[in-house]
Order: C-alpha cells, then structure tokens, then sequence
C-alpha cells in the first residue's frame, strides 16, 4: 500500500466530518459526557481496529476526551486503510 499524496489526503478529508491532516497522520478529538462513554468509545474503536487489522493512536485526557491518529506505519504515511478506518470510526459515534 502506498502512501497517499498531501493533495489526495487533503481532498478524501472532506468527505470526513472534523478530522486534520497533521504529523503525517489523519486525527480527530472526540469529547463525551463522561469517562465510562469515552472508554466505550475507545472500545469500540479496538473492535474495529481488530477486524480490520489496522490500528489507531489512542490518547485518552482529560477524563472525558478522546484523540484518535491513524496512519499506516508499513507505508511510512496515510494511505486509504486509514481513511476507511476513520469512517468505520465516524459510523461508532453516530
Ligand atoms: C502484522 C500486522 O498485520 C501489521 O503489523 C498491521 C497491524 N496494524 C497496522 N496498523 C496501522 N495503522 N498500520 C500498519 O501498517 C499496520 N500493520
């Protein structure tokens, strides 16, 4: 799989609602009402993760907040595994 370009990235991001191009992954910041609905979250992040095979950076703060990076490590960039990883993510919190 290879690495997609800045311009490639940034055009797929509009189809995604809130997610940057940034450190050479795509990220977002999720905030919930409490601890237990941000760690559902996470959680239902890692099933998706698992089934898929392709793994996100979790960073949960602030008690109530989540920040999800993906990126594909073996191209060295972003490619379409992670935006599709990104829209599996976008359909958990609907
Ligand atoms: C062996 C296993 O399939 C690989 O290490 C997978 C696991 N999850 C992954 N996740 C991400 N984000 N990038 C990868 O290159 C990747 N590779």
């Amino acid at each position: 799989m290879t690495a997609l370009t800045n311009q490639q990235i940034l055009e797929q991001l509009n189809s995604l609602k809130s997610w940057i191009y940034v450190n050479n992954s795509i990220s977002k910041e999720f905030e919930f009402k409490d601890f237990i609905q941000a760690m559902a979250f996470v959680n239902s992040v890692a099933l998706e993760a698992e089934k898929m095979d392709h793994h996100p950076d979790i960073l949960i703060y602030g008690w109530n907040k989540v920040k999800i990076n993906i990126s594909t490590h073996s191209a060295g960039g972003v490619t379409e595994k992670d935006f599709q990883l990104a829209k599996k993510i976008e359909e958990r919190i609907k």
